[in-house]
């Protein structure tokens, strides 16, 4: 495990899928990849926010799906029973995605959209497996922090969206550069806060 910085906390895990496990994954979305949009209060839009082709997968699809939900739980100790399906993710040669969180705000959405994050909260922390190398571009960038990760297959990077007190951290704020050469693969597992509050205590926020 490395540690890229602590304001806010991200870190990697190397090594953690192995070459033939991101083979399985990506041929396991290559085969029913769709155009991808990003959530916002009125669903989701085709704009150029995010210019890539991603297909969501069950956590219980298979056994390396399985295994791999369980590869999490023990990196991170958080549970995933209530968490999203994994999406897999295609960025080809120019494609990215501009700054966001990944944190939805449930003081913020519109009361209507709130069934989205109802039943199991909201985003806690994100874990990002590198499924490829990439020749040249795609980094994952944190601007106010200043953290560059650049992606290597096999390795994965977890971040904690919300703050111990459960606010959201504006200081999550990422963006995925262009892919300049090559093509980049990652799969997302975006965890919820439901299933978490003995793992991850409410706790004031430091002075
Ligand atoms: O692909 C990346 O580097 C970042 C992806 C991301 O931020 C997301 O899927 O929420
Ligand atoms: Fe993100």
């Amino acid at each position: 495990m490395e540690q890229v910085g602590l304001n806010p906390y991200v870190v990697l895990y190397h090594d953690v899928i192995s070459p033939q496990e991101s083979a399985q994954l990506i041929e396991l979305a290559a085969s029913d990849l769709k155009a991808s949009g990003v959530f916002q209060a009125k669903g989701s839009t085709f704009k150029r926010l995010r210019t890539v082709k991603a297909r969501w997968i069950k956590k219980e699809f298979n056994e390396l799906t399985k295994r791999i939900t369980r590869r999490i739980r023990d990196m991170t100790g958080f549970d995933l029973k209530e968490g999203e399906k994994f999406q897999i993710i295609n960025y080809g040669i120019g494609g990215h995605y501009n700054m966001h969180k990944d944190y939805f705000n449930l003081t913020k959405i519109p009361y209507k959209e709130v069934a989205l994050a109802k039943h199991f909260g909201d985003r806690i922390a994100t874990v990002l497996f590198y499924l490829s190398d990439v020749e040249q571009g795609g980094a994952t960038v944190f601007p106010m922090s200043g953290y560059t990760i650049y992606p290597r297959a096999g390795t994965a990077l977890l971040w904690y969206n919300l703050h111990t007190d459960g606010h959201c951290d504006p200081s999550t704020l990422h963006a995925a550069c262009p892919v300049m050469v090559g093509s980049k693969w990652v799969m997302t597992e975006w965890i919820r806060e439901r299933g978490q509050m003995f793992i991850r205590p409410c706790l004031k926020p430091s002075a």
